[in-house]
């Protein structure tokens, strides 16, 4: 079946652009990055192609050359999410199937490239050099340089980054001549080489360029970040790393084919908690708990590089591929790490009932547009992949393999089927019928055909909403989470004493918090006259518990996963009114992570008083998060459609 992919114009299934030459030069001074791309170049389709169609968004194309010759291009019509179609004529010798030739194109990404965040030194920890790093998932590789940008296309590439001399420079990608720079423009500059040998799609290409430096944390990965934070990431990411690679490759019977694993810690306007870029994981530095608690965001990324990154989704309608398998790994290694055996653990249910919870707020969320709680979204039409964006694809994608689990046996036979898939699919881009085909398939050779055939799949991939069902998952471990949280809904709590939480995990902890935030929401819109805690109460609570700036008090280091329920349990019970508001302001100026930022802007918007605070904070900070998190805060506050 031919592969379509609606968010990209490229025709990919005609022309492979099969290994990539980069050259980068990076102004920090104009905000710009110049970049030679040199392309190999094969005719796929069997009655030739006439001409190149790669995506491109909002970079100024200065050059194109076919074999070394300059030829004629052209760009379509630009739209702000998709950008333009750049058309490259081929001359008739090189149309046919199987011509192959090198296509040069020389653009520039500008400052205003959704691709890029450059940050002035004053948004970097050190205060004393510039920093930029790149956001390729999902259609951003376009705003970078021209290319198919689809994950359908898959390429190798080698690139060259020319960057100040104090700067460091690192990729998806090995660093070649030992990482060591050459120094280029009589010194003043210094040049940085990598080779990616594993062919990847462009939503993997990644770039960052910094003060920064590396520590080894394990015999494949170093820790990066700045100088004055690269000692908290190493202590917090070296002891685990190694282990989830370990344990990986041990779940996926499937050696870690990326060499080298490091972890660059961003800065906090970092968008997401982490990107799988290949080789090179980019995290953020919310994870820096100082006890380790939030490490599972590492396991989830190294899984990546099995799901997603080897076996990868052909098009952003079958993202659950990517992250439904991956949320699966994750809970599987963090399962095992933590010492619990089997995936029916009471640790594996706790995680697994917070997806849930996380993922009926997302569907609840959702209501202008139910069709993006799809599984399998359609992004026809003109929809950008970073408004469908949500955890369906993440939790009801594992909610669908924990059922298809059960079908099978039980996890045993799943763990059998993942290495089959795995086997089947790796190095390929694949569709959800790719999936149900080979799982179809899979099961029959098993004797559970009658069994895998009774899933209700048209409900589980297209209905909008929740799945028809959830597997029986361990609730032992959430148990005590909701009793406390009765407790303290119910005015119980007048004795509540950090003995109450004493011993527990953070998880346990945010799981405390999310129950206590439903019932306080229950409270509140169910016209109960007032929220079940006061003000009052939830000081005590964080004074006890150590929530939010209690927390660094006690602890040194802030877990933003638990701060962040704290503060929306403070804006569910007082609004814009609450005693927390300054600390939850300067919560969301020093953090860009959207998965905070977005519901908190919007817990604060529901109130007059927290509106009030909330749009000119917004504006005045705007500028300091990353482009994508600007457009979407946009959309949450109402500045855009
Ligand atoms: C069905 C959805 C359609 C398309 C979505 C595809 C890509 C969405 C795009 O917005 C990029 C997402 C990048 C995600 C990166 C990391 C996440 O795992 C982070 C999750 C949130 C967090 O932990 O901060
Ligand atoms: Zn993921």
């Amino acid at each position: 079946m031919p592969v379509v992919d609606p968010s990209s114009a490229s025709n990919f299934a005609e022309v492979a652009l099969e290994h990539l030459t980069l050259a980068l030069d990076v102004d920090f001074g104009a905000s710009s990055l110049r970049v030679v791309a040199t392309w190999r170049c094969r005719v796929l389709a069997a009655g030739g192609a006439e001409a190149i169609i790669l995506d491109a968004k909002k970079v100024a194309v200065s050059s194109v050359r076919l074999n070394g010759a300059p030829v004629a291009h052209s760009m379509g019509v630009e739209s702000d999410v998709f950008g333009a179609a750049l058309t490259v004529p081929l001359p008739e010798q090189l149309r046919a199937a199987g011509s192959r030739f090198e296509l040069e194109v020389i653009s520039e990404a500008g400052p205003a490239s959704s691709a890029v965040q450059w940050l002035p030194a004053e948004q970097t920890a050190g205060k004393a050099h510039p920093y930029l790093f790149t956001q390729c998932q999902a259609i951003h590789a376009r705003a970078l340089l021209p290319c198919q940008d689809t994950p359908s296309a898959k390429f190798t590439y080698e690139a060259t980054a020319r960057v100040p001399e104090w700067a460091t420079a690192l990729m998806s990608a090995q660093r070649t001549a030992g990482g060591a720079p050459s120094p280029v423009d009589g010194g003043a500059r210094r040049a940085f080489t990598f080779a990616q040998p594993m062919r990847v799609p462009a939503y993997l290409l990644a770039l960052a360029v910094g003060e920064l430096e590396g520590r080894p944390i394990g015999p494949r990965s170093t820790a990066w970040a700045e100088p004055c934070v690269v000692g908290a990431v190493a202590s917090e990411f070296g002891q685990d790393t190694e282990r989830f690679l370990a344990l990986a490759e041990e779940l996926a019977q499937e050696p870690y084919a990326w060499g080298i694993y490091d972890v660059l810690c961003l800065p906090p306007s970092f968008p997401y908690g982490g990107m799988e870029n290949p080789c090179l994981t980019f995290c953020t530095p919310t994870l820096l708990a100082g006890d380790r608690s939030l490490v599972g965001v590492i396991a989830h990324e190294v899984s990546h590089s099995w799901t997603g990154n080897l076996v990868t989704n052909a098009s952003w309608e079958h993202f659950w591929l990517n992250e439904g398998w991956t949320v699966w790994m994750e809970r599987n290694l963090v399962t095992r790490a933590a010492g619990g055996g089997a995936d029916g653990g009471a640790l594996y249910g706790l995680h697994a009932l917070c997806g849930v919870k996380a993922l009926r707020e997302d569907i609840t969320h959702q209501t202008a547009r139910p069709e993006l709680t799809r599984l399998v979204p359609s992004l026809a039409g003109g929809v950008d992949p970073d408004d469908a964006f949500s955890r369906v694809p993440y939790e009801k994608g594992f909610l669908l393999l924990s059922h298809l689990a059960q079908q099978l046996g039980g996890d045993e036979p799943m763990r059998a089927f993942f290495r089959a898939y795995i086997q089947k699919f790796k190095a390929r881009a694949i569709s959800t019928d790719d999936f149900c085909e080979f799982a179809l398939h899979w099961a029959d050779a098993s004797g559970r055909g009658a069994q895998v055939r009774a899933i209700d799949w048209q409900r589980w991939l297209h209905a909008p909403g929740m799945p028809p069902s959830i597997a029986p998952f361990d609730e032992s471990l959430a148990l005590a989470s909701a009793q406390l949280a009765s407790r303290w809904a119910m005015g119980q709590a007048a004795d509540g004493s950090p003995a109450d939480v004493r011993g527990w995990s953070s998880l346990q902890r945010q799981v405390f918090l999310d129950k206590l935030l439903d019932e306080v929401r229950a409270a509140r819109d169910g016209g109960a006259g007032r929220a079940p805690l006061g003000d009052a109460e939830l000081q005590r609570l964080a004074s006890l518990y150590a929530f939010g700036s209690a927390a660094g008090d006690q602890r040194g280091a802030v877990n933003c996963e638990e701060a962040f329920r704290f503060y929306r349990l403070c804006l569910a019970q007082s609004g814009g009114g609450t005693s927390f508001l300054r600390e939850i302001l300067s919560f969301l100026k020093s953090n860009g992570r959207m998965k905070y930022v977005r519901p908190l802007f919007r817990d604060l918007c529901q109130s007059e008083e927290g509106r009030a605070a909330a749009l000119p904070a917004f504006q005045a900070w705007r500028a300091n998060y990353h482009p994508i998190a600007q457009h979407m805060l946009a959309l949450d506050l109402g500045l855009r459609a």
